[in-house]
């Protein structure tokens, strides 16, 4: 459970099929109009992780959010959490797989340690729709999600959106600092001092929200898979008038077949209190985020371009999968707030990436076994589908997630009464609010989800 990247895995026991000879289209053409999240697809369109080990990744830059939460500053505050929406994007473009359905009552736990630490709990709270519960403890924030992802077929592209919004807490400064020293900060590690486990009230909590845009797929008929996200991003601060705005470039689809466009992943945005500019910025969410000091320059282009290390992550066009620099053009006062690294990872394993899923070292650690502390038997790691898949065994991967999805239709048969999560409440609005008892860890009565034997 508690993962530190440093000393995690760095690739999986088998690269992934070539899915050269598949078509995706021959398979979801049946589903045309319909929900595909309600539609099994074979496991070669699928990456050897749950959805709810997929919404992990989006903590890949929670630092961002610690410095947000430390920062003395409002305007930069605004930007380091803007950057870290921005980030939450990042990490998805490649990576075109379906990571696998939950089960019900499936959950999924992550304790990260080392640079970045935050404590993930997750559960799959409802099948039909499906939504996923997350809630997330960092140094002195919180974040807390229902996810309820619908994904519709198109003819030529796939459309997926997720219902519901991140909601994010940060601890007041003034709070903080009328509690005295530094010690005294709610870390992420040690909630077993933190009173009774619960939330702090909620005026002693900066509240920001805002909804993911929706996910565009392209080429499902030919070509190569490739997304992009489409739309507007609010993301509004409870407490005041103050809000993010960030408007994602539209981009025609056959634009992109043969040339690699200017506008491709750009986005830009202002930062308003109530109707008042206060603050620009602009970036490419594939690779960077830029505040933008001055707001006289918003319109200007200096002649110099990103010079963020690393590199933007895609390319579209015949068959070519290898990275390609950043091409945002810098305005005079623009000052790199974030970028995507993939820095840690050596040449070799840069190399190798389009056969591993496009994971990168925070993907890996994911589905990695882990003996201590003891895990509830409801764990996504211990899904044996996802673990064939990892050692490259589509046949049985394939045999054991139908095994699964006709146990789980026969629970739901069986079943008298509503579902109830085990760690999720569903409060006045409808909304799965976490209840704070996972980390007392007692687990005896978490059913043996993916066994066979329990069930008979
Ligand atoms: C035809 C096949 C290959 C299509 C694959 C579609 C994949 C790439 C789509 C389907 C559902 C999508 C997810 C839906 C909801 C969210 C939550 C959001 O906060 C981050 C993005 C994220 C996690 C999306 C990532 C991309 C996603 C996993």
């Amino acid at each position: 459970m508690a993962v530190d990247l440093k000393t995690a895995r760095r690739t999986l026991p088998a690269p992934m099929l070539d899915r050269s000879s598949y078509s995706i289209f021959s398979v979801i053409k049946q589903a045309i109009g319909k929900d595909l999240t309600r539609f099994s697809i074979p496991v070669v369109w699928n990456e050897p992780l749950s959805f709810i080990q997929r919404v992990a990744e989006c903590l890949e830059y929670s630092s961002l959010l610690d410095s947000a939460a430390s920062t003395e500053t409002l305007i930069d505050r605004w930007h380091l959490l803007t950057a870290f929406v921005v980030s939450t994007l990042s990490t998805h473009l490649e990576r075109m797989s379906k990571p696998f359905n939950p089960l019900l009552g499936e959950t999924y736990e992550l304790k990260m340690e080392g640079d970045t630490s935050f404590h993930y709990i997750s559960e799959q709270v409802s099948h039909h729709p499906p939504v996923s519960a997350v809630y997330i403890r960092g140094q002195n924030w919180t974040l807390s999600a229902n996810i309820e992802p619908k994904i519709k077929f198109h003819g030529t592209n796939v459309v997926a959106l997720s219902e519901g919004r991140w909601i994010l807490r940060i601890k007041k400064k003034q709070n903080r600092s009328r509690s005295g020293s530094q010690s005294s900060f709610q870390s992420c590690n040690d909630e077993e001092t933190e009173n009774n486990n619960s939330d702090h009230a909620d005026d002693e909590m900066d509240e920001y929200t805002w909804k993911t845009p929706s996910v565009l797929v392209h080429n499902i008929l030919f070509g190569r898979l490739w997304c992009e996200f489409q739309g507007q991003i609010d993301l509004i601060h409870k407490q005041s008038e103050q809000r993010s705005v960030l408007t994602i470039k539209s981009h025609s689809w056959f634009a992109s077949q043969s040339t690699k466009t200017a506008d491709m992943f750009k986005y830009s945005g202002f930062i308003y209190d109530d109707k008042t500019k206060i603050s620009a910025y602009h970036g490419n969410y594939g690779h960077c985020y830029y505040a933008i000091d001055d707001l006289k320059d918003v319109q200007i282009k200096s002649s110099s371009p990103c010079s963020a290390a690393g590199h933007n992550c895609i390319q579209i066009g015949q068959n070519v999968s290898t990275a390609y620099p950043c091409d945002l053009v810098l305005t005079p006062s623009s000052r790199l707030i974030w970028y995507r690294s993939l820095s840690s990872m050596t040449d070799q394993e840069l190399a190798v990436r389009s056969q591993y899923y496009y994971f990168t070292p925070f993907t890996y650690c994911l589905n990695e076994q882990v003996t201590t502390p003891v895990l509830p038997p409801t764990d996504s790691r211990y899904r044996q589908d996802m673990k064939y898949l990892e050692k490259g065994d589509i046949d049985g991967s394939s045999a054991e997630k139908h095994r699964l999805e006709e146990q789980q239709r026969a629970d739901a048969k069986q079943r008298e009464d509503e579902f109830q999560p085990l760690w999720f409440r569903k409060d006045e609005n409808g909304e799965y609010v976490y209840t704070h008892e996972y980390e007392q860890r007692r687990f005896d009565h978490c059913p043996n989800l993916f066994t066979q034997s329990s069930r008979e």
